[in-house]
């Protein structure tokens, strides 16, 4: 074959980042379930508050961890499966300075206290300007590699991360439209309602797109090559695509529920939830079945465990979104902690698990090794993240039914059970024991660094690069 040169300088550096922002954001988490359990530890310091910490930690996790995590494999599997180089690998280079820039302008304004107070768009609106013209360079750069494909067909991967960039582009710059009065602040186009309804039609959707479709392309790739197997059914993928896609478009106002949003609206929202287990479930099934016929290499993969694993967690918390969704039992679920149980079976059960895996599987590529440099390691990273994760989310669980059953409860007058404070005195058991399911998560992740490292650095049998390219522009489908 051809010799190709890919340029895997600008994966590498977004690999690494993935790292290094995965452990940051992820100890700001620890901090901040260490704050609800111990308010002292806010220290009435004004930028160590739980109130700033926390969008600290939502913005590192989701688009640091995250967001570095996607621009790596996307820019490495783009050009596995268009055998063709990155299209104009110096913009990729300002991809990575761009984001990188983005982020500790975001780890400086946020604990000051700067804020649009929209979740997950908090940032004041210079670094929005600043994130849409990385994302543009983004775009050219996929879409470029895309149009210079050598062959036809464009592998299914190829169209969650091509669907993630333009939805996240739209979401963005529409929910971030503003009117500027200073360099740091700015009233929103929208108000009232319609401020509330375009909020979470973005928040809904960066769920949607950019900690589920863009993470599908990730699975679509890191799976049937890790597992050595095609993917399950071809058809089914590109079906599960367009429906997915579809439907997640008006699943937003479930954050809306009992609001003044109009009750059409609500309900709406209600039913796109309820047909979107289909599609989820149909991406699930698609790739914990790439297995089928070899699944005794789970007993010695600890990179396939992640990757099944992280697909289970998948389906569980898109079976538990569209339950959540249901209004009756949002009457329940709304503003406790199941809440944030859900989200992280969502965040770590399912998006850091597949990221883990991923990296595992590509990193000893990235630097021309055979494999990690501990196979051992990477087991006890999965059983330690393993049960961080089950000890996270059931603590929120139980806390979170705890909680709603506690408010909702009236004595035979009609007065309230209990006080609220009561219900947080309650809670109280259940903070101290995430705190220890979240400790657990970051010890792995530090595992992890360690053996990354020692994978680096490792000098035995480098493979070519010839051979690498060889066996990676192969992918199983
Ligand atoms: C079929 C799929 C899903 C549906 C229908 C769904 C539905 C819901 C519902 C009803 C809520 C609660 C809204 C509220 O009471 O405030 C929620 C919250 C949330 N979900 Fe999901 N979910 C799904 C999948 C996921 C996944 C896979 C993730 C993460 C990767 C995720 C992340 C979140 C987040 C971050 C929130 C909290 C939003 C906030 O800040 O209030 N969801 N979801
Ligand atoms: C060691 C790991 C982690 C720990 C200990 C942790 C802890 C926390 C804590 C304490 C909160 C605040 C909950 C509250 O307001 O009551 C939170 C919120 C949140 N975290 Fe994490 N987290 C971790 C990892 C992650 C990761 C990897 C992601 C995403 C990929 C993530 C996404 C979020 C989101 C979206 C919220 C806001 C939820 C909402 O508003 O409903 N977290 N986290
Ligand atoms: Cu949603």
């Amino acid at each position: 074959m051809n010799k190709l040169v890919y340029h895997d300088d600008v994966v590498r550096q977004f690999t690494l980042a993935t790292i290094f922002w995965g452990v940051i954001g992820m100890l700001v988490g620890v901090i901040l379930a260490a704050q609800l359990a111990w308010p002292v530890l806010n220290f009435d310091v004004p930028w160590l508050t739980f109130s700033r910490l926390r969008p600290l930690h939502t913005n590192a996790v989701i688009f640091a961890f995250g967001g570095c995590a996607l621009f790596a494999t996307s820019y490495y599997i783009v050009q596995r499966t268009c055998h063709a180089p990155l299209f104009a690998p110096k913009l990729a280079s300002f991809t990575f300075w761009g984001w990188q820039a983005v982020i500790v302008l975001a780890a400086i304004t946020l604990p000051l206290g700067m804020t649009q107070s929209k979740e997950y768009a908090e940032l004041i609106w210079p670094i929005d300007v600043l994130i849409t013209i990385v994302w543009v360079a983004y775009g050219v750069v996929f879409f470029g590699t895309i149009v210079k494909r050598k062959m036809a067909h464009i592998y299914v991967a190829n169209w969650f991360y091509a669907s993630f960039i333009i939805t996240v582009a739209v979401l963005h710059v529409v929910n971030s439209l503003a009117i500027p009065v200073s360099w740091t602040e700015s009233y929103p186009v929208f108000s009232g309602s319609v401020d509330a309804m375009t909020q979470w039609w973005y928040g809904h959707n960066a769920v949607g797109f950019f900690l589920t479709a863009a993470f599908l392309g990730m699975m679509y790739y890191f799976v049937p090559k890790q597992a050595n197997r095609p993917v399950y059914s071809y058809r089914l993928s590109v079906v599960h695509f367009w429906a997915l896609i579809s439907i997640y478009m008006w699943a937003g106002p479930h954050h809306l529920h009992y609001t003044a949003l109009p009750d059409w609206a609500q309900s709406l929202g209600m039913v796109f939830s309820l047909i979107l287990l289909a599609p989820s479930w149909g991406g699930m099934i698609n790739g914990i079945m790439t297995l089928s016929g070899a699944w005794h290499k789970l007993r010695d993969d600890p990179i396939l465990k992640f990757m099944i694993v992280s697909l289970s967690f998948y389906g569980m918390s898109t079976f538990e979104g569209p339950m959540m969704s249901i209004k009756t039992v949002n009457a329940l679920s709304h503003y406790t902690d199941w809440t944030i149980g859900h989200v992280h079976s969502g965040a770590l059960g399912w998006v850091a698990f597949i990221v883990i895996g991923s990296v595992y599987s590509v990193l000893p590529k990235l630097y021309g090794k055979r494999e990690m440099y501990s196979t051992d390691l990477i087991n006890v990273h999965f059983w330690v993240s393993t049960i961080g994760v089950v000890v996270y989310i059931a603590s929120m669980w139980i806390a979170g039914v705890m909680q709603g059953l506690m408010w909702r409860a009236v004595n035979d007058d009609g007065t309230l059970t209990y006080a609220f404070i009561e219900s947080i005195k309650a809670t109280y058991p259940y903070y101290v024991m995430r705190l220890g399911g979240g400790l657990l998560f970051l010890i792995g992740m530090l595992i992890m660094v360690y053996n990354v490292y020692k994978t680096i650095m490792s000098s035995e049998d480098a493979i070519t690069d010839a051979q690498d390219m060889g066996k990676a522009t192969e992918v199983p489908a």
